[in-house]
């Protein structure tokens, strides 16, 4: 790295507006406009990453199911995980920085304390379909190369494929997306072989992101093997009144779907594809009944346990299954898991890289946030024993189908949609069997504006607060007043807003004990606006 290089470098992409942004639940966010440095700096950020771990790192420009007037940028260790959480730290300092000579300080401070060997490193660069991608990848790319690293553009990708390319090359092993479609596809195919197709096919709602045109590859790939309808495909109204978030949030039928008949078996992604729900038309107008994350982490637990139980030996130790959830899960999935299923169930903050750590203890680690968002991972260990006992196995060849076609590295649409459709498949199931296993408590999300969302702390989890002092013992309250009342709050890691969830023994109870919460919340936390 040459410093003058570096400042001269860094001095085009210096930050004006004097926002500073901050890394959240899932990397930075913002309206467009106001990333330019930031996502320059990450490029930077990312390439000393990369040196460090002497590994490839991965950056993707998407604001996953915002408008598509916001971007943002998801960082990609090594791994194929989300950037180390030891380093958000770094990503901070470094997007505060006033001018050259701060970013540059962050800089030699990052070599020094992290120990971070001089030389040249490689980062893989994608974006999804906001027209704001092109500047923005020009930007990270710029940043790269400011440390004189290899920035590699991958063009338009779902953000799980490049955690998927970036996991395969550090690993050694094929990872252009071709490799990716082809890992999918022999994984499904060797699933489901000998289990015939249901008859109906599936719709799938595409949120008009990059998961359309990524999803209909695999599709044709797959092609008679999956037969899938997609719907919203276009190149224009990003996750507007469609998408995972918008069928979780809104629970109501996205554009594009006021035909389908009552039946019929419907997906949706987000943005980005990393999330996925499944949903059916309820009744003649625009109601839904939603198959969320957590009834997919029950039906991917139904079907590893199935595979896994004919594995048990007395000589070996039962592999180990565990489901994760955070506390949005509705609490009748996890009543189902604990007493049906009998598993053991974590529970962690918000963000997908609390889960995914908390589901690398297991041997089959399942999580899965109520919006869709999640994996299954398998341990090396697992794995190794599958291969052990290889062709003489039935469920340890289809377990070893599933370790390919689920996503290893992050929670991804388009390996969730065929680990669904394998696991009913397999089961000779359609959605009312699926339905019938639990019956979801009512519950309500509303999101309430503050001055400073930061005043609001929480622990336990996120389901007790901690600042401002009273608030807690007013929700404590409002639940108590409630049919098996559940509340809770935090701030958001994504939007500018604290995030209240209420569950009760009916759909009016929950309504009436999330308005409760939001106004103590408004109350006491500095709301701006009027009470909700
Ligand atoms: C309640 C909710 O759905 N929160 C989402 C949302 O985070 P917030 O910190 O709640 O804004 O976006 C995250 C990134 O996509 C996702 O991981 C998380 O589950
Ligand atoms: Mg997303």
């Amino acid at each position: 790295m040459d410093l003058g290089t570096l400042k001269e470098s860094c001095s085009q992409y210096n930050n004006p507006s004097k926002v500073k942004l901050t890394y959240g639940t899932a990397g930075f966010r913002a309206e467009a406009s106001l990333l330019p440095s930031t996502v320059y700096r990450c490029g930077l950020l990312m390439a000393l990453r990369a040196l460090k771990t002497g590994g490839v790192t991965g950056l993707v420009v998407t604001a996953s199911h915002n408008p598509v007037e916001d971007n943002g940028v998801k960082l990609v260790d090594p791994t194929g995980y989300m950037l180390d959480q030891a380093w958000e730290a770094w990503a901070n300092k470094l997007a505060a920085a006033d001018d050259e000579d701060g970013t540059c300080a962050v800089v030699q401070e990052l070599f020094q304390v992290e120990d971070i060997p001089y030389g040249s490193s490689t980062v893989m660069l994608a974006h999804d379909t906001r027209p704001s991608a092109d500047a923005l990848v020009k930007a990270a790319a710029a940043g790269v190369a400011a440390m004189g690293s290899l920035p590699i553009a991958c063009g338009q990708l779902t953000t799980p494929q490049l955690h998927w390319m970036v996991r395969q090359c550090n690993a050694g092993l094929k990872h252009k997306e071709k490799a990716y479609y082809e890992a999918l596809a022999t994984g499904y195919a060797r699933l489901v072989s000998g289990h015939p197709a249901p008859s109906e096919g599936l719709i799938v709602d595409c949120a008009n992101g990059v998961g359309a045109a990524k999803l209909q590859v695999l599709a044709d790939r797959l092609a008679p093997g999956l037969s899938a309808e997609l719907r919203n495909t276009g190149a224009e109204g990003l996750n507007d009144c469609c998408g995972a978030d918008f069928l979780q949030k809104e629970r109501r039928l996205p554009a594009g779907f006021q035909d389908v008949p009552e039946g019929a078996r419907c997906a949706s992604l987000d943005g980005d594809a990393d999330r996925l729900v499944y949903f059916q038309r309820r009744g003649a107008a625009d109601e839904v009944h939603l198959f969320d994350g957590d009834r997919i982490a029950v039906l991917a637990a139904l079907l590893v346990m199935d595979l896994l139980r004919s594995l048990i030996t007395a000589e070996q130790p039962p592999p180990t299954v565990g489901i994760v959830q955070t506390a949005y899960a509705n609490g009748a999935s996890t009543a189902y898991i604990e007493e049906k299923l009998k598993c053991e169930v974590r529970v962690t903050p918000t963000g997908v890289k609390h889960l995914h750590a908390a589901a690398e203890e297991f041997d089959v680690g399942i999580y899965f946030e109520a919006n869709g968002h999640g994996t299954v991972l398998f341990s090396a260990a697992l794995v190794q024993r599958l291969h052990e006992l290889g062709d003489d196995s039935g469920p340890a060849k289809a377990l070893l189908a599933l370790v390919d076609m689920v996503n290893q590295a992050v929670g991804d649409a388009l390996s969730g949609v065929l680990l669904v459709e394998a696991a009913l498949r397999r089961k000779k199931w359609g959605l009312p069997e699926w339905a019938a296993l639990y019956t979801d408590l009512p519950s309500r999300q509303l999101k309430v504006k503050v001055a400073d969302r930061s005043v609001v702390t929480t622990s336990h989890a996120e389901t007790r607060v901690e600042s401002p002092s009273g608030l807690q013992q007013l929700i404590d309250s409002a639940v108590a007043a409630a049919p098996s009342g559940r509340a809770f709050v935090r701030p958001s890691g994504t939007e500018d807003v604290v995030r209240v969830y209420a569950e009760a023994a009916t759909q009016s109870a929950a309504d009436d004990l999330a308005r409760l919460v939001a106004r103590h919340v408004h109350s006491i936390a500095a709301g701006v606006g009027l009470s909700p």
